[in-house]
């Protein structure tokens, strides 16, 4: 097997009842649930105009710098309902994907959405389109297609490591990654932590609420807090 050049066609895949259910619970709200530590990278975000969340099961793809061989690849074999997870080795210098493409895996493959750890291009048309879209930037100047790369192998993407079959959940905050293996525990603490938090907006709105924490805390770090102008 040429270590580089593998194109796995089979994942393990999270039970799709599981997936549906992380539709409409905001990223950020299951984030939370997960110690906050499973955010991409702020440098991914949403370049289209989807009207609903982002969701599925990761079909990863490790592709050379500014290469997109591989991503041709994954137009082959991704599968409806997949989130197509791009691994660039950080280039930021070359598009990996344009209208092109992308409208092959809008309407002959269905995907959910796509994230991509590098630049896009045609932004003009791609910034309209309800298909969830999330890369760092763009430029337009194309990319190779000569290889190596490989599909459904771990990735890194916006500094987090991907698996295939992991749930990818986008909205407009950005990604985060479920790993497989947790997003069963971790869904009904992300219902029950979205609930609250929506309850919590409306108390904080009516300022139904006990701040006498922060002055609490503000004390034991030391902080001083100084009924005057500061004078440079
Ligand atoms: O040239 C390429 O490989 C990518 C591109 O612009 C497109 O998909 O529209
Ligand atoms: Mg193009």
């Amino acid at each position: 097997m040429p270590v580089g050049k593998r194109i796995y066609l089979k994942r393990k895949l999270p039970d799709p009842e599981l997936v549906k259910g992380f539709e409409g619970i905001p990223a950020s709200n299951v984030a939370d649930c997960m110690e906050r530590n499973c955010a991409m990278n702020p440098r991914i975000r949403l370049m289209s105009s989807p009207d609903h969340e982002m969701v599925g099961p990761a079909f990863t793809v490790h592709t050379r710098a500014g290469d997109n061989l591989a991503i041709y690849a994954a137009l082959r074999f991704c599968h409806e309902g997949d989130v197509v997870v791009i691994d660039n080795e950080g280039d930021t210098t070359r598009s990996l994907i344009g209208e092109v493409m992308m409208s092959y895996l809008r309407d002959q493959k269905k995907i959910a959405g796509i994230v991509i750890d590098g630049p896009i291009r045609d932004i003009d048309n791609l910034q309209n389109w309800k298909l969830p879209i999330y890369a760092t930037s763009t430029t337009p100047g194309g990319p190779y297609k000569e290889g190596p790369g490989e599909l459904n192998v771990p990735v890194s993407c916006g500094n987090v490591s991907v698996n295939p079959g992991d749930v990818i959940l986008g909205d407009p905050d950005g990604v985060i990654c479920i790993p497989r293996k947790d997003a069963p525990e971790i869904l009904p603490k992300a219902q029950a932590f979205h609930k609250k938090d929506d309850e919590k907006a409306v108390l904080f709105s009516q300022g139904k609420v006990d701040l006498s924490w922060v002055d609490d805390s503000l004390k034991n770090k030391g902080f001083d807090i100084i009924d005057d102008i500061y004078r440079p």
